[in-house]
């Protein structure tokens, strides 16, 4: 049975997630107000969009890099589509980070050729899905995975929050030049988080001392990340958006090449095959496995 309409909200050719998006906003989307100095974190689900919102957050805000204030990171950048906590975005002062799944095209217009900065964040595809499977089992606002052909079959077909992910990529490479973009790779930022805060704070102009530096470092490791109240997300998905079970976290493992714990050979084959035709003309690299340079 296709649940598609159930879980989904397809607006303009996308899939919103169908019980938490704001859709009022549709309406606004194209007059909403950006600002030179907002900031927008734009990801595909499951590509480390709350690592990132943690991240930036520490390099903006002194109060969260000291922890001499104390809000969640949902807070701190929170997501334009799906305002959970109803922020009102326009009297935020600034500057304001945002957050949002969103394709190239459906952003608002004021964000094309302005100072506004953007960050996006991408992650080999069979993590991603990886990701998405169990998410989607441990979310009560997703429909449940199944198996892992037809999950995969959904996410290559795109029936899920976010769509195509080959899509949403193409997209946002491709409009690059529209945009004041970082591409950023979250092996790379898995790998050496050290050198990716440096490459990140220089690109929003943002000079930070040695001390700075390893104050973010260290509350933005996988480890420090789940047992932080505040970054972990527990709250937000028990109590805010509800669980299908008891032993799922947002933080699951946050590894790379999970993938081979959940694809066959035969699939992960087929998925490469796909992976090649669609990306073929897409110069962007990736990393499938930990051991990868
Ligand atoms: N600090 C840190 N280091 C490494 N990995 C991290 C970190 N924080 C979050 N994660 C992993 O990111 C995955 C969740 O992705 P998103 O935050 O994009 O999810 S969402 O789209 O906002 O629902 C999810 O990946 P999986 O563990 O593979 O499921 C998280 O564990």
């Amino acid at each position: 049975m296709d649940n598609t309409d159930t879980y989904l909200l397809n607006f303009k050719g996308y899939h919103f997630e169908r019980s938490m998006v704001d859709v009022n906003l549709f309406e606004n989307l194209d007059d909403f107000e950006i600002r030179d100095d907002d900031v927008f974190i734009i990801t595909y689900p499951k590509s480390g969009t709350i690592w990132t919102q943690q991240i930036l957050s520490l390099i903006y805000f002194e109060d969260h890099r000291y922890r001499t204030k104390h809000v969640d990171t949902i807070d701190r950048a929170p997501f334009l589509e799906y305002n959970l906590r109803n922020v009102d975005f326009l009297s935020r002062p600034s500057p304001r980070i945002f957050t949002t799944h969103m394709p190239y095209y459906l952003v608002p217009k004021g964000l094309k050729k302005t100072k506004a900065k953007i960050i996006y964040i991408y992650r080999n595809p069979k993590d991603v899905l990886t990701s998405f499977y169990h998410f989607s089992n441990f979310i009560v606002t997703l429909e449940s995975s199944g198996d892992t052909e037809s999950f995969m079959t959904r996410f290559l077909d795109g029936k899920v929050v976010g769509s195509v992910w080959f899509d949403h990529i193409r997209g946002w490479y491709e409009h690059r030049h529209d945009f004041n973009i970082l591409f950023m790779m979250y092996e790379e930022m898995k790998k050496d988080l050290r050198s990716s805060v440096c490459k990140i704070s220089s690109f929003f102009e943002k000079e930070l001392s040695e001390e700075d530096i390893d104050a973010i470092v260290k509350q933005a490791t996988f480890k420090n990340m789940k047992s932080d109240p505040q970054a972990n997300y527990n709250h937000v998905v028990k109590n805010e958006v509800g669980t299908k079970n008891s032993d799922g976290c947002f933080l699951r493992k946050g590894t790379i090449g999970d993938w081979k714990h959940l694809l066959t050979v035969d699939q992960s084959e087929r998925f490469d095959k796909i992976f090649q035709r669609k990306m073929k003309d897409i110069p962007l690299k990736f990393i499938w496995d930990i051991n990868e340079e």
